[in-house]
């Protein structure tokens, strides 16, 4: 069996009156980012706390590192890092005193602790605040000491519940960067209800909805997915659809008025190009074109209608 750093296999919970997440399986083999995208309420939060032994699941396994979570937490848990969404920072603590004590909850032996502190700070960014309270510090650097507690017992996994959440845009080119640099050793598994953030970040997506995976695969096989495939045209002086369907990788013309026309299109980026260059040169006076590109909640709402319920 290949060595798997997380297999999730047929999770399902269900709270006292409904089900939030139903079947979900998702493996990691590889240090990298993986993106957990999701909506409000689609499931993310108790899927990662069911992941980090927070919550007991109703069905289905978690293994870490082949350790079932069932069967020995503590062995499991060693191996997990978490920052949960609202992060259990404790404000009248110290940097220093916060990360000494989160590390002894990890049961990090005492003649450890100290260069574990040390390093987790170091790459984190936090060691020049060592001995400032944590109330007050920014939301970024509060932040960066969730991420260095995660880190601090060199788990092989982390675990990230929308760590960006209520930061300012430079806060969060700076988490970002801290959670991609984080990743370079251990796998990490990061939450957000924004793709523009998961197709920046992740080398992996697994989409859920309503509680089930709607998609899981590479990022590049998602761009590709999501790639127009339609464009929207007005000339001036319209050429016939035939003489469109002549450009080479125009697969369907569909007139919407006599001079708009959208042109459908298989995954080829420089088809726009080429259909400015036969506007040239045949004087069909091109006045607009613009790419179709699909919604997230198009995206979303095709995704969830191919998964069997
Ligand atoms: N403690 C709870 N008791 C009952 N229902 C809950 C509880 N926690 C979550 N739920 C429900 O389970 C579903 C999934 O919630 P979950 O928090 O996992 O979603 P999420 O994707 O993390 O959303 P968000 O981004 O808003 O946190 C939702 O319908 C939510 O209302």
């Amino acid at each position: 069996m290949r060595d798997l750093i997380v297999k999730i296999e047929n999770l399902s919970h269900r709270y006292t009156n409904a089900w939030a997440i139903r079947g979900i399986n998702i493996e990691i083999d590889k240090t990298g980012i993986v993106g957990l995208l999701g909506s409000n309420g689609a499931g993310k939060s108790t899927t990662m706390n069911i992941l980090c032994g927070a919550l007991n699941q109703t069905e289905g396994n978690v293994y870490i590192q082949g350790i079932n979570m069932r069967d020995d937490r503590v062995a499991a848990k060693r191996e997990i890092g978490f920052l949960p969404q609202n992060p259990p920072l404790y404000l009248d603590l110290t940097v220093d005193e916060y990360l000494n004590y989160c590390a002894s909850l990890r049961l990090l032996p005492e003649e450890r602790i100290k260069d574990a502190v040390n390093e987790a700070k170091e790459r984190c960014g936090v060691q020049h605040f060592s001995n400032r309270l944590l109330q007050n510090l920014s939301g970024g650097y509060r932040q960066r000491v969730g991420i260095a507690q995660a880190i601090v017992h060199r788990p092989k996994l982390v675990v990230l519940d929308e760590p960006t959440n209520g930061l300012d845009p430079n806060q969060i080119i700076e988490v970002r960067a801290l959670i991609r640099e984080i990743a370079l050793d251990r796998a990490v598994i990061f939450s957000s209800h924004v793709l523009s953030e998961v197709q920046v970040l992740c080398r992996d997506i697994v989409m859920i909805e309503n509680g089930r995976i709607v998609f899981s695969d590479t990022m590049d096989a998602f761009n590709n997915y999501v790639e127009p495939h339609s464009m929207l045209i007005h000339f001036e002086i319209p050429p016939s659809a035939e003489e469109l369907r002549q450009i080479p990788g125009i697969a369907n013309v569909d007139f919407l008025t006599q001079r708009q026309v959208r042109l459908h299109f298989s995954g080829d980026q420089e088809i726009a190009e080429r259909v400015v260059e036969a506007s040239v040169k045949k004087g069909w006076r091109l006045r607009e074109i613009s790419l179709d590109k699909t919604s997230v909640d198009e995206i979303f709402k095709q995704l969830s209608s191919k998964t069997t319920h």
